[in-house]
């Protein structure tokens, strides 16, 4: 299956267009408000855009222009939705709630209990096929609803966060069923954990104020990123700068020059990661070394190392080094790296 899709909705600043290929996982990523559950719902058919078209398959999803609105219903778009809870019919049993998509696409009771009863040996809760939801923990009950979802065998399956409400000790488990049945299936997962992006999808797309801002194969979003957004994601320094004739100057008056040649004035971004940055009292530019000088802005700890942020760069320094050279916020300090770990690119 292929997905074509594009929607405006301007009331929600909503403006995006992307395909997906055969057997692709899309994870849809970006801050809050940036028009993911949009996205999600426009596709399974809960909202109309005020424009657009979107195709699955060949078969028309919404066709909407100012003249004509074609809006085929939720249920006919060979889409299923996996939410945050598993939203399961409280009053059915686990087997009953898989059986009911297949039941209602026509098959017949024994047919469709037999479906159901491999995919619920597929999710690995065979053995509690009779429970009903109120039995189940949140966990087995999500593990229910990948069955379901599943067994209504859509073309493209759409995944809301859905290992957001699952205790950190069952989510891994589920990650790894999801990564199992995602693998050769069409998907859009949207996420706010850049871990279920690693593992589960193949491209990324990062929605801003209800606009694409950056898009791509996953490992290249990883080591490129051009957004703010893109490097918290993939847990680098972004810092924007542009060409001189000395290679890449940042706004905060960091200088590395350039492997390659860029035209002066080009934009460029220079990605860093935070242990590789190096905290001193005093200037160490020099071969191979840049840096730069400014004001501690805040001091985070985490875990074995503490995060020490200033002229927009991240650093993470042993918390015995914190003590030794007194950092906190408000002491000058510069923060520098080797050439060779950062990377500058073209924006
Ligand atoms: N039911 C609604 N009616 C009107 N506007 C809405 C509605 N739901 C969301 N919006 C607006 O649409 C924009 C996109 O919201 P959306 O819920 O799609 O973002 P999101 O990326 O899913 O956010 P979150 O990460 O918080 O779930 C926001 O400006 C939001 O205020």
């Amino acid at each position: 299956m292929s997905l074509t899709f594009r929607a405006l909705l301007p009331e929600r600043s909503f403006d995006v267009a992307f395909d997906l290929a055969p057997g692709e996982t899309l994870a849809v990523l970006g801050p809050n408000g940036a028009g993911k559950s949009t996205l999600l719902t426009l596709v399974a058919g809960l909202l109309a855009p005020a424009e657009g078209r979107a195709e699955l398959d060949g078969k028309v999803l919404f066709d909407v222009t100012a003249r004509r609105s074609v809006l085929t219903e939720p249920r006919h778009r060979g889409v299923s939705l996996l939410a945050q809870e598993a939203l399961l019919f409280p009053h059915l049993t686990a087997l009953e709630n898989v059986a009911f998509g297949p039941r209602s696409r026509g098959q017949h009771r024994a047919a469709a209990r037999s479906t159901a009863r491999d995919w619920l040996d597929r999710v690995g809760m065979g053995e509690l096929a009779s429970r009903r939801p109120s039995q189940l923990s949140g966990g087995q009950a999500q593990r229910v609803a990948v069955a379901r979802a599943l067994a209504a065998d859509p073309s493209l399956l759409l995944l809301d966060e859905p290992l957001a409400a699952l205790d950190v000790t069952v989510a891994p488990a589920l990650r790894t069923l999801l990564r199992d049945v995602l693998a050769d299936r069409s998907a859009i997962i949207v996420t706010h954990d850049p871990l279920d992006a690693f593992l589960l999808a193949d491209r990324v797309l990062i929605l801003e104020d209800g606009r694409i801002v950056e898009a791509g194969a996953t490992a290249h979003v990883l080591t490129r990123p051009v957004t703010p957004f893109g490097a918290r994601l993939a847990g680098l320094n972004l810092v924007e700068g542009q060409a001189t004739p000395a290679g890449f100057r940042a706004a905060n008056g960091l200088e590395v020059p350039l492997a390659e040649h860029a035209p002066v004035g080009a934009r460029l971004a220079l990605t860093v990661r935070p242990a590789d940055v190096a905290v001193s009292r005093r200037a160490e530019s020099g071969q191979g070394f840049s840096s730069v000088g400014a004001e501690i802005d805040d001091v985070e700890h985490r875990g074995d190392h503490v995060r020490v942020h200033a002229a927009g760069l991240a650093a993470d320094v042993a918390p015995a080094a914190v003590v030794a050279l007194g950092m906190a916020p408000g002491v000058p300090v510069f923060l520098g790296f080797r050439h060779e770990d950062a990377t500058v690119y073209p924006v």
